[in-house]
């Protein structure tokens, strides 16, 4: 029965070839416990989707995704488009920053385990102009870090660039003005950046949103407010530890279960660690524990 038969699907270009890496360790441990199982490899962005949602229609249950955040993105759209299934997941991509809220072991034995056992929780689904998320969706210094890493790895490779871009954008960076809109709240700001998140990290670890629940129905959105550049240099790093939410005066976090954000010019989100241009405004969306997931 295909329904027993578990689906891998490999990100190659995950965590700069982790993901590819653990097919060996994978195909070990389904053979050492005798349990069915089946991977597909993806040749290109957005393949996900349409792999999970074959592996629906043929009766999988399970379906892993073996990278980073925006896998687990491609692999659970392609879930809620076959309209059930399970979503799995082997941290295997740079940051892992879903994995981290859900508690997911780096360890990909660990994670084998998990998913073996087969225990499953309903986590809220997020939706900003119909694009799925699932951690979290931004706005502000963040999108321009990863526009700029983007324009400088075309010239220079490797850790530099993202030393390089992060630097090049704290120092040229140009604040937001944007309306917000939580719920029945409207406030009229000019931000370093907004994070609307489900997850509570980004960015490889950084606790944007400290207090958000991935099974609560609600968003937190996390407000940086316009500050100079030496504050912006104390506050920017204390976001590691969620301390961030300690600086009143220019950090608020609030909650709530529809946002609008609206901007002066074209919207860049960074939605679930991968850049997108939105249009002027951006609505989001939550659905209470619209996937299931494969937990502890
Ligand atoms: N074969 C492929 N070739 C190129 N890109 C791919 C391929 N398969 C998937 N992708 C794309 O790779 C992108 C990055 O994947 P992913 O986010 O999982 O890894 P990561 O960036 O290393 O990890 P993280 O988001 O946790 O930092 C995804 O947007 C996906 O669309």
């Amino acid at each position: 029965m295909i329904m027993d038969s578990i689906l891998f699907i490999i990100n190659p270009i995950a965590g700069n070839g982790r993901a590819k890496s653990l097919i060996s360790i994978i195909k070990s441990t389904m053979e050492e416990n005798k349990k069915k199982y089946d991977i597909s490899i993806t040749h290109a962005p957005k393949e996900a989707i349409k792999i999970a949602k074959e592996g629906i229609s043929k009766g999988h249950k399970i379906i892993v995704a073996v990278g980073g955040d925006g896998t687990i993105n491609e692999v659970a759209t392609g879930i809620m488009r076959g309209g059930k299934g399970i979503l799995g997941i082997i941290p295997g991509g740079t940051g892992n920053d879903l994995a981290r809220t859900l508690k997911i072991p780096e360890n990909p034995r660990e994670a084998l385990r998990l998913i073996l056992i087969g225990n499953s929780k309903k986590i809220d689904t997020c939706f900003v102009n119909n694009n799925l998320f699932l951690n979290i969706a931004s706005i502000g210094l963040d999108s321009e870090v990863i526009k700029n890493i983007w324009e400088i790895r075309s010239r220079i490779n490797g850790r530099i660039s993202y030393v390089i871009g992060f630097i090049r954008t704290l120092l040229s960076y140009k604040y937001k003005i944007l309306e917000i809109e939580i719920d029945n709240m409207h406030l009229n700001e000019e931000v370093i950046l907004a994070a609307i998140g489900n997850g509570k990290y980004y960015g490889g670890g950084m606790k944007i949103c400290p207090s958000a629940i991935i099974e609560d129905g609600y968003f937190n959105v996390c407000v940086i407010r316009r500050i100079n550049i030496v504050k912006l240099f104390l506050v920017f790093p204390s976001i590691f530890w969620g301390e961030h939410i300690k600086f009143r005066k220019y950090v608020n976090i609030y909650k709530g279960k529809e946002i609008k954000i609206k901007g002066l010019e074209r919207l860049w989100l960074n939605i679930d660690g991968e850049l997108k241009e939105i249009g002027e405004e951006a609505s989001f969306t939550i659905n209470n524990k619209g996937l299931n997931v494969v937990c502890e």
